[in-house]
């Protein structure tokens, strides 16, 4: 969509820009947020850019985000165009770009109906729980590849989730090369500035044999809507012959009551977009918590003390645990708050002409929920938001201040919000549990015996998911027992029936 100045109309504040491109060589691409944060000293808390055309409107408080994307919803909830990743390698039909119309409320409801409330998870709680034993014995095993092990276990939670396959024992599988290497190349096409035509739309009129990027993702969006069908009839027929009892994702969309209506192509790119949402951003989180833990060892320290007197030593922390550990729901929540895997969300669009506050938002506004500066409002955090304090989201007795409030934004805003938060959560919680109830998180120690703890400043990012620093890790078992308890769980765990389908 490409918007002038419409004459007669105050638009908000903004860095004056060049004619026709306007700000678009002002942007940073990396680390945008934390210069988005900055500039709202001189702007305000909204501001606006032209990005060749392009309005947008980037939100840098609770009260703006809430006010258009969550009180605004009906207008403020479309997706813009992204396309080469939305129209082309997705088909329009992934769920977090599509744009709000019918197929967007279609998945939105059969998703909902699925895993709206934390409760109706409880199916796939068994799985979360087994994952997380088998991550905290494998980061005990070898914590030098401790990455790769939290990859391991989030994409095996997420496949068993959505297609219920058995656990994952190698990110050799062919079926999970696959899909990284899609998301690689998904994370490739929305990454800002590396297509022109998503700035100068025009080119999008170019005939394939004329424009390499859209041959190459028509022919992609192919390969994959292949493989997607492919996953998805899996589940379909052995639902269909009754073989096994599912509560995957992929078998209840099968019932008709939670299908809305959608055909089987649509089914199966809702699926994979699941995956495609929840594997980085839940990695992500994870990879972080390991990096909080040598950053700050006192959080570490109180939250095992805490499961020491609810869990004891004698058995991994379950599901029944969560509401006696709020430490450990806090530290999910300050880790989600100061370190956010998304600091920009996904951007919202929208779909009238408005007015806000005196100023003209017009049709077609790319609309930034900047969560990196939204986590560290001061009228919602105070002023001590730079520091990682998990005690902000305690009360005087240790117990969560608001147990329904997430207490940080960065699963989003309004209809479009992460629909997977609940998973996720949960994800969060039986892991950091289960790895701090097992292990001490150590740093690695140089030659000199110093502890190699490396500086935040050394995050990394690809413009748009925020990673923590490169590390290593010293994992050892908190006492004696841990290793016989886990051998336990693992052995257990095998031995179910899910996990011996394979
Ligand atoms: C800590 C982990 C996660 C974080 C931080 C996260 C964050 C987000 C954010 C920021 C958005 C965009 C919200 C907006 O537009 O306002 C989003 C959307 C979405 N997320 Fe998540 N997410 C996480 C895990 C998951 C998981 C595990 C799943 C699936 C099981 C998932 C599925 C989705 C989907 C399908 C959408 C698109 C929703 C829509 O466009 O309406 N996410 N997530």
């Amino acid at each position: 969509v490409i918007v002038y100045r419409k004459r007669g109309e105050r638009y908000p504040p903004g860095p004056r820009g060049l004619p026709l491109l306007g700000n678009l060589f002002q942007v940073p691409i990396r680390k945008n947020w934390v210069d988005f944060h900055r500039w709202q000293k001189e702007y305000g808390p909204f501001f606006y850019l032209n990005l060749a055309g392009q309005p947008v409107l980037v939100l840098n408080t609770r009260k703006v985000a809430v006010d258009l994307l969550e009180r605004r919803a009906a207008n403020y909830s479309s997706r813009p165009r992204f396309i080469v990743s939305g129209e082309y390698l997705n088909g329009r039909c992934s769920m977090i770009l599509v744009d709000d119309g019918d197929l967007y409320l279609a998945t939105d409801a059969s998703f909902k109906r699925i895993c709206t409330e934390p409760q109706d998870l409880n199916p796939i709680s068994t799985l979360q729980s087994d994952e997380a034993a088998l991550l905290a014995y494998d980061l005990i095993r070898s914590p030098e590849q401790w990455s790769s092990h939290i990859l391991r276990s989030v994409i095996s939670s997420i496949m068993s989730l959505v297609y219920d396959l058995p656990p994952l024992t190698s990110l050799d599988d062919p079926t999970i090369v696959f899909l990284l290497e899609a998301i690689a190349r998904l994370d490739e096409a929305i990454y800002p500035g590396n297509f022109a035509v998503e700035f100068i739309p025009i080119l999008d009129w170019l005939p394939p044999w004329m424009a390499k990027w859209k041959r190459d993702a028509i022919r992609d969006h192919k390969v994959w809507t292949a493989k997607f069908e492919k996953m998805f009839d899996t589940v379909k027929s052995s639902f269909l012959t009754g073989e096994t009892e599912q509560s995957s994702f992929c078998a209840t969309l099968l019932k008709p009551e939670a299908r809305h209506g959608l055909n089987d192509f649509e089914s199966a790119w809702l699926a994979a977009s699941l995956f495609m949402a929840g594997y980085e951003t839940s990695s992500s989180s994870l990879m972080w918590f390991m990096y909080h833990m040598i950053l700050f060892p006192e959080v570490q320290a109180k939250a095992q003390e805490q499961l020491d007197q609810v869990v004891g030593r004698s058995r991994v922390p379950s599901f029944t645990d969560a509401k006696h550990l709020p430490y450990i729901w806090a530290i999910i929540k300050e880790m989600l708050r100061w370190r956010p895997p998304a600091p920009i969300a996904v951007p919202h669009a929208t779909s009238a002409d408005d007015y806000y506050e005196g100023y003209f938002i017009p049709k077609g506004t790319l609309c930034i929920p900047n969560v990196w500066s939204i986590n560290r409002d001061p009228e919602v955090f105070g002023s001590d938001v730079e520091d990682f304090r998990p005690e902000r989201h305690l009360d005087a007795n240790g117990n969560l201040k608001d147990a329904l409030d997430e207490g940080h934004f960065a699963f989003g805003f309004g209809h479009r919000s992460c629909v997977g938060r609940h998973v996720a959560n949960n994800t969060l919680f039986i892991d950091i549990a289960t790895v701090l109830w097992s292990a001490k998180i150590l740093p690695v120690k140089d030659a000199n015996g110093k502890p190699i703890v490396p500086s935040v400043d050394q995050e990394v990012t690809d413009g748009i998911l925020l990673h923590p620093p490169e590390c290593q890790f010293n994992i050892v078992s908190r006492f004696d027992e841990v290793e016989m308890i886990l051998q336990q769980a693992r052995e257990d765990v095998m031995k179910s029936t899910r996990y011996s389908r394979d």
